[in-house]
């Protein structure tokens, strides 16, 4: 590390104590970032990383609710409103008891840069609650959302921030929320994304992440000249991304191997298929079980506590969570021939992960590229609720394939090595920054 980095990184640990994520997050990207800074003396003079690093706004508050019980519960809300150099806060919300403000700053960070490769014009935010929606019964999750939006409505707007859905916020907590923030604005807007169809949503968002993920991995293989015809991909977690990824991957003739849940991951050498699927999506979204139903069901391994990187593949696809993909596991995934990993999930990949592959030039894609599909979705369902009119499906899903090939070759123009081998993480930061970083320098000290 050199020694500016070094030195930047020390600063911010001072500043920001109790918060690992937010300082992985931001070591990450200061390590390929700082060495260019240093050569545009336009950017080190502004001083736009230190500012870049210091959220706009935070906002915490109290969420209080009646339990089934009639007894009363009480968590906490958060929104970081990070940055608005290039158009209003946008990101999601994320309900798990894991969430506090330092996973929140390290989520909205990344969303700086994953909405500016984008190329649409979104600002960065992320919000959410340490409530857990998993054995709550929907009366009890609706009251939550209720009560979060009676705080959060203050501070959020059509034309200044924007939240969606992350872990733990799917199509019936955006529901209640949407419900509840009409119900005190008296405003029908698109104040929200991830909306159902019929009241402002867009087609294709719920799929978008995780089809704009595989579209990613074409990018990635085509640069080699291959396709995902035939090859075996492992995958985590069982949320929205992992089965959007899965369907993908499904219809492409891949052969998904492994899908996960927070308890353990099942094994299904035959491949799962769309049938497959379809009960894990049921499974998920609307029984709401655990994966070794799965198991059960089809007669497959279950592994409980263990994650899937040890099974060999061609392609991994860490969907679940941060720092879901240690040194270990790459070291087990690159030994079993992997050669493609590609985040859907933000930060699933341990720092020292990230270093075996690059060491093993395994093609690796960190989530701010290849999970930007969701963002861009929610992107274009702004565009249609300021149009006031809905897109077919076949536009939209074309517009995110465009703009996944575009983020794509942003990664080639910045990340391209002398060797040859292309430095996503580094073609993803540098092209995200400058975006930013120019829009700062032209609005100003602010
Ligand atoms: N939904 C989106 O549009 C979107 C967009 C970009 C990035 N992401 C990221 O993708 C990841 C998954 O989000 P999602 O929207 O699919 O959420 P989700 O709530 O639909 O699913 C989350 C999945 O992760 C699993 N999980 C949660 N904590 C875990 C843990 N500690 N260990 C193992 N598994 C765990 C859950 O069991 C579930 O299967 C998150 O990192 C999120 O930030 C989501």
């Amino acid at each position: 590390m050199n020694e500016s980095i070094r030195h930047f990184i020390n600063n911010l640990k001072v500043r920001n104590p109790g918060e690992p994520e937010f300082l992985q997050a931001v070591t990450e990207v200061a390590t390929s970032i700082i060495p260019y800074i240093e050569s545009e003396p336009r950017y080190r003079n502004s001083r736009i990383l230190e500012r870049i690093v210091e959220p706009e706004r935070v906002v915490m508050f109290r969420v209080p609710w009646l339990d089934d019980k009639g007894e009363i519960q009480v968590n906490r809300g958060f929104r970081v409103q990070m940055n608005s150099a290039i158009g209003p806060y946008k990101g999601g919300l994320r309900f798990h008891p894991s969430v506090n403000l330092g996973v929140l700053k390290f989520l909205a960070f990344e969303q700086i840069f994953k909405n500016s490769l984008t190329g649409l014009p979104m600002g960065a935010g992320k919000g959410g609650s340490d409530f857990d929606p998993k054995g709550k019964s929907d009366n009890e999750v609706m009251k939550f959302c209720q009560s979060f939006m009676t705080e959060l409505y203050r501070h959020v707007g059509a034309d200044t921030d924007i939240p969606a859905g992350d872990i733990g916020v799917g199509g019936r907590e955006i529901g209640y929320l949407f419900g509840q923030y009409k119900r005190i604005t008296g405003a029908f807007n698109g104040v929200l994304t991830g909306k159902g169809n019929e009241w402002g949503g867009s087609l294709i968002r719920p799929e978008a992440t995780g089809y704009g993920l595989v579209y990613f991995v074409e990018e990635m293989l085509r640069t080699r000249e291959e396709s995902l015809l035939g090859k075996k991909v492992t995958i985590s977690g069982s949320g929205n991304v992992a089965q959007f990824a899965a369907e993908k991957c499904i219809e492409k003739g891949a052969k998904v191997l492994t899908i996960s849940d927070s308890e353990g991951f099942i094994y299904d050498p035959a491949g799962i298929d769309k049938e497959k699927l379809e009960y894990i999506k049921d499974l998920k979204n609307n029984t709401r079980g655990r994966i070794k139903k799965y198991a059960a069901k089809y007669h497959c391994e279950y592994f409980p506590g263990e994650r899937p990187w040890k099974i060999k593949c061609d392609i991994a696809l860490p969907n679940a969570t941060q720092n879901e993909l240690d040194v270990n596991d790459a070291r087990a995934l690159v030994k079993g021939g992997c050669s493609c990993v590609a985040e859907g999930a933000n930060m699933p990949c341990t720092p020292e992960a990230v270093a075996v592959f690059n060491k093993a030039q395994v093609f690796y894609a960190p989530g701010k590229a290849a999970n930007a599909g969701g963002v861009a979705v929610s992107g274009l369902e702004m565009s249609q609720n300021s149009q006031r009119y809905s897109w077919t499906r076949t536009k939209v899903d074309n517009k995110l394939k465009e703009i996944m090939h575009e983020i794509h070759a942003c990664c080639l123009k910045y990340g391209r090595m002398a060797d040859g081998h292309v430095n996503y993480e580094q073609g993803a930061n540098i092209s995200g920054f400058v975006k930013v970083a120019d829009a700062m320098l032209a609005q100003g000290v602010v």
